[in-house]
């Protein structure tokens, strides 16, 4: 049986433990707060991030990492990306020595542009090939209650994504493997991006059919971008492209649509934090990274630079849609 260390007990740290737990792997949480390791091994509940949920009494949680880390030949990376390499850094020693090391975060670390597959071999040392993806459209409160819904596992290593297939597939949790790691990172990174502009249309407002044109286009730009990178444009038209961008764009449960949505209202950034009830809105930092990212490849990425000028440069929801629709016409 495998045995797994999922680092980080947020909601899909918290969601995607239970599934592994469900699949038959024996899991440890760490998360950062007693209490709430506490609440997850004692109540089998985690209500600070997953009200109302049961989880399997098997679950173990520990506000020790290396306790988590003991004999784990999985390491689930479930903390906010921005976070990623400050948390490794602490965690690294711990870490078994050929384990694989999976990333649920999706997001563009600021500064370095790196994915976080890049941040992980970076900091860890490990081998590329040790290093492995989930994502997909999986929004953590309907996996959570065991809604039925797929993912994409993406790693270099076949046998190891398809270890960590068997460690996670259950009656309502279909994991598929892809070797495309660049693609469901950048997917995973860009949706989130789109969501917040979702969320800003629907705001001011709009309706469906601009929330379909920013689906589109937004998938335009993110395959644009994965190309330039050396993704396989076919990820990007699969679970952890297109599945991913349509859930979060149209999910009230997304807290990028969610971010985005209190800012189209008229919201303060300040405001639409408190409305995603502290949890992480990846989006708001990644639209600065990603853009950058594309900037250095000469991608095109309007939709991106317009949701970065709304977050961080003050510009309005309406000029931004203004700005959009201004631009020059051309072939699709
Ligand atoms: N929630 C979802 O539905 C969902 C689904 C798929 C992927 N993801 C991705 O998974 C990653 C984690 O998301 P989440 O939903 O579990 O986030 P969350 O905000 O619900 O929880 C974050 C967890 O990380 C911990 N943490 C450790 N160091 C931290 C730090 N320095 N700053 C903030 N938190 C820190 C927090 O204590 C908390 O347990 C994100 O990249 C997100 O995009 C989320
Ligand atoms: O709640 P969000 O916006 O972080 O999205 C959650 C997941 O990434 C959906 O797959």
């Amino acid at each position: 049986m495998s045995k797994a260390a999922v680092l980080g007990a947020g909601s899909w740290g918290t969601a995607f433990a239970k599934v592994l737990a469900d699949a038959g792997t024996d899991v440890t949480m760490w998360a950062r707060r007693p209490e709430v390791a506490e609440a997850i091994s004692v109540d089998h509940q985690n209500p600070f991030y997953l009200e109302g949920i049961t989880l399997p009494p098997s679950l173990k949680a520990t506000s020790d990492h290396r306790l988590a880390l003991e004999g784990a030949d999985i390491v689930v990376l479930a903390v906010p990306s921005q976070s990623l390499r400050e948390n490794l850094g602490a965690w690294t020693s711990s870490i078994e020595p050929d384990s694989t090391l999976l990333s649920l975060a999706k997001g563009i670390e600021s500064g370095t542009l790196m994915r976080m597959s890049q941040v992980i071999s970076q900091v860890t040392g490990a081998d590329p090939s040790r290093v492995a993806v989930l994502s997909g459209p999986n929004l953590a409160r309907e996996i959570a209650a065991g809604q039925p819904a797929a993912t994409v596992i993406a790693c270099t290593d076949s046998v190891r994504a398809v270890d960590l297939q068997k460690a996670c597939a259950t009656g309502y949790f279909r994991p598929y493997t892809n070797p495309d790691v660049i693609g469901c990172e950048v997917g995973g990174a860009c949706k989130n991006v789109i969501a917040l502009a979702c969320g800003m249309a629907s705001g001011i407002g709009l309706g469906e059919n601009t929330n379909a044109t920013i689906i589109t286009r937004g998938l335009a730009e993110m395959i644009r971008l994965g190309v330039a990178l050396g993704a396989n444009p076919a990820t990007l038209a699969g679970l952890a492209g297109v599945g991913d961008l349509v859930a979060t764009c149209s999910s009230p449960l997304s807290r990028n649509r969610t971010f985005g949505h209190h800012l189209g209202a008229g919201g303060s950034m300040e405001s639409a934090q408190q409305a995603t009830k502290g949890q992480v809105a990846e989006g708001v930092k990644s639209c600065t990274s990603v853009r950058a990212l594309a900037a250095s490849h000469d991608v095109e990425m309007p939709l991106t630079e317009a949701v970065h000028l709304v977050c961080h440069e003050g510009m309005s929801v309406p000029d931004a849609v203004g700005l959009l629709l201004g631009r020059r016409t051309k072939p699709e």
